[in-house]
């Protein structure tokens, strides 16, 4: 078709060169949405691994994790962002400049709304934020979790999706089925920049092992308390290091942060019985993660209003 296609060094991409041979592309995404909408399973559906932490309940993935898709025409970084919502506390403010210096620096963004909830003002909020960025990043509109609902109610919801605001493409997909999760990736793909491969093959994330070691405490603490205390726990881990003498076992140091002596007791259980299985429960995902056996202690502690206090959160990673 066009042998200067490939050449690339700097060329930018146009639309002749799609679908050329040997035109790479790489870049990045995000996708935003809704607490729930679905966001941290399809990015793991699109890597093909566990890495971003999912949950039944809202609010879990706090940092921008990225997950990395290897192709042969392409390589494509998904950033997880946190959920966009209307701010309370400093926590959310900060969580929301995260979302938004996010956006800018993607070079497409989904917009995730799951088949099975009615679009609201939720979504209407976010859509009007994305709209903003919509002129320079492309936004494709993604109705998730098709396998959930009939296929009239996809197509519905294509349809009021497409009403709340201009979108580059539309695409339904289901993460659990896998339906269209492929054509998910080329319609991101396509939107990217001819360019080299960004990250060596075979790398799944970026994110430092520690961040993710401490999502997964913090996601096994909030298991069944979630209702009590939504948003009112933080992980820090203090040391981590292979044990000496030891290839096979690393020793983890973390301290689990509540806003109030209240919730200490909640976190910690009957004679310290809940953090126990918290602690179990942690330790397998850590294992897997790592691939190494985790001896992990936890300590649980009362740090005053942390969401509120600049120090604390700086003092937390955020
Ligand atoms: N049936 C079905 N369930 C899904 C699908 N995708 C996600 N879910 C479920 O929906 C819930 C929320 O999914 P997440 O991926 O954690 O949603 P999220 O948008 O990342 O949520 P936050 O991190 O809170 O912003 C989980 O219980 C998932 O198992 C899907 O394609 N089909």
């Amino acid at each position: 078709m066009n042998e200067w296609g490939a050449a690339g060094q700097g060329a930018a991409a146009t639309a002749e060169t799609e679908g050329g041979g040997g035109v790479h592309r790489s870049g990045f995404a995000c996708f935003v949405g809704r607490p729930n909408a679905g966001k941290s399973t399809l990015t793991n559906a699109l890597v093909g691994s566990k890495i971003a932490i999912t949950s039944s309940k809202p609010q879990t993935t706090r940092h921008a994790i990225r997950g990395i898709v290897h192709r042969q025409d392409a390589q494509l970084i998904i950033v997880d962002t946190p959920g966009l919502h209307r701010p309370r506390t400093l926590l959310g403010q900060r969580l929301n400049d995260v979302v938004r210096s996010t956006w800018s620096e993607v070079d497409v963004v989904g917009f995730c709304v799951p088949a099975d909830e009615t679009i609201g003002p939720g979504d209407r909020f976010i859509a009007g934020e994305l709209a903003k960025v919509a002129r320079r990043t492309p936004v494709l509109g993604i109705v998730t979790k098709t396998d959930l609902v009939a296929g009239e109610r996809v197509a519905e919801q294509l349809v009021a999706l497409q009403e709340v605001m201009e979108f580059a493409d539309l695409v339904p997909v289901s993460a659990v089925d896998g339906f269209q999760v492929d054509k998910l990736a080329d319609l991101l793909v396509a939107r990217l920049p001819e360019g080299p491969q960004l990250y060596p093959d075979g790398d799944l994330t970026d994110e430092p092992e520690q961040t993710l070691v401490a999502e997964l405490i913090r996601e096994a603490a909030l298991e069944g308390v979630r209702d009590e205390l939504p948003h009112s726990i933080a992980v820090t881990i203090e040391e981590m290091h292979p044990r000496q003498g030891r290839d096979d076992l690393v020793d983890i140091y973390a301290h689990l942060y509540v806003e109030r002596p209240s919730q200490k007791g909640i976190v910690l259980g009957h004679r310290g019985a809940r953090l126990k299985e918290v602690g179990a429960k942690a330790r397998r995902h850590i294992e897997a993660l790592l691939g190494s056996r985790v001896y992990l202690d936890l300590h649980v502690k009362v740090a005053k209003d942390w969401q509120r206090d600049p120090k604390q959160l700086r003092k937390l990673g955020f």
